[in-house]
């Protein structure tokens, strides 16, 4: 199956699971990697055939700040789900890094696959 690619989207949110956190709000760093078919996209040149890679950024964006979850893997799970759902997407890879969460790491996070990619 073909990929439409997201690499390094920056969303800010409340995340975490200390006092501290629930008052500020953290960036995560995103990768994504969404099946589809790219030939009828192709073939045609119209956008409106394929995943919209911006209109989807806008989504993660706004599903983010709306957000307020504790854990990095159920901010991970809910937008996968959210994600399929809006945009009928078959399935997907979705990396999630909170950068700084921890000082000896460059990032630390989670990393989902969901349905068939
Ligand atoms: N597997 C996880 N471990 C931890 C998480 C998490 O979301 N998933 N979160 C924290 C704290 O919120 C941390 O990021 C604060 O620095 C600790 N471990």
């Amino acid at each position: 199956m073909d990929r439409v690619l997201i690499e390094g989207l920056t969303v800010e949110t409340v995340i975490g699971v200390y006092d501290w956190e629930r008052t500020i709000r953290q960036r995560l760093e995103l990768d994504l990697e969404l099946a589809t078919d790219i030939r009828p996209a192709a073939a045609d040149d119209d956008l409106t055939h394929t995943l919209d890679y911006a209109a989807i950024c806008e989504a993660i964006a706004g599903f983010a700040a709306a957000s307020r979850f504790g854990l990095v893997e159920t901010f991970a799970e809910r937008l996968a789900a959210h994600l399929r759902e809006a945009f009928g997407i078959s399935g997907l890879r979705l990396t999630v890094r909170k950068p700084g969460a921890v000082a000896a790491a460059r990032a630390v996070g989670v990393s989902i696959e969901r349905g068939t990619l």
